[in-house]
């Protein structure tokens, strides 16, 4: 894939320093990946496609003011999604240290003034809202319900990054929909999607 031709094909708004940052980002990354074990991402090509699906709901997410990652790893999504949307308040929950320390040195060297970083499990973080929690491969839908409960309210909405058999995971009473690409099933949940 190239990245570049793929995510300007999808007409988003991105920010004009997006594709710079992204390869500081890559470049970062290689060189950490090497000694650290932060990812199962390790050529270039499982990182890009990682990046598009971590950057494509910037299509049909609303405008929003902060946004909570829950397990953000490498950095898919909350970083991802912090680089595309430089105007929300990104904060990214991850409780591996050596996973964390990189979050930070990213957030430093590229210089993300909207972006912060808590060495913690989720659970031991203290209450405050968001307008969008975001999970990918942390754990199952009825969890992530449970692990965001204090940290959303009725006008926050979910987007949880899931696969085909998400339809398994939701229950009729459970307001949501799901919006498909060729490799992902996005699951956006809010009293009014
Ligand atoms: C399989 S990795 C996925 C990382 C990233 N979201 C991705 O898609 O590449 C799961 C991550 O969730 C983190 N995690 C697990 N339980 C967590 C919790 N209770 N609170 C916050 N992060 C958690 C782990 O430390 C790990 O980095």
């Amino acid at each position: 894939m190239n990245l570049q031709t793929e995510l300007c094909a999808l007409k988003a708004e991105l920010p004009d320093n997006f594709f710079e940052n992204i390869a500081k980002y890559k470049e970062h990354l290689f060189k950490w990946n090497k000694i650290h074990n932060l990812t199962g991402a390790k050529d270039e090509k499982t990182v890009d496609e990682f990046i598009y699906d971590a950057v494509f709901p910037v299509t049909f997410l609303p405008k929003c003011k902060n946004l909570l990652d829950i397990g953000t790893g490498a950095g898919f999504p909350g970083l991802i999604l912090a680089i595309a949307l430089p105007e929300t308040e990104v904060t990214l929950v991850e409780p591996i240290a050596k996973r964390a320390s990189f979050l930070q040195f990213i957030k430093a060297d590229l210089g993300l003034e909207n972006v912060r970083v808590v060495k913690k499990r989720v659970e031991e973080m203290p209450s405050e809202i968001f307008d969008i929690v975001t999970s990918r491969a942390v754990t199952d839908t009825d969890m992530l319900l449970k692990l965001s409960e204090n940290f959303r309210d009725k006008n926050s909405k979910l987007l949880f990054y899931k696969g085909e058999r998400v339809y398994d995971e939701v229950s009729k009473d459970l307001k949501h929909k799901v919006i498909k690409t060729q490799n992902r099933h996005y699951l956006l949940i809010g009293e009014d999607v």
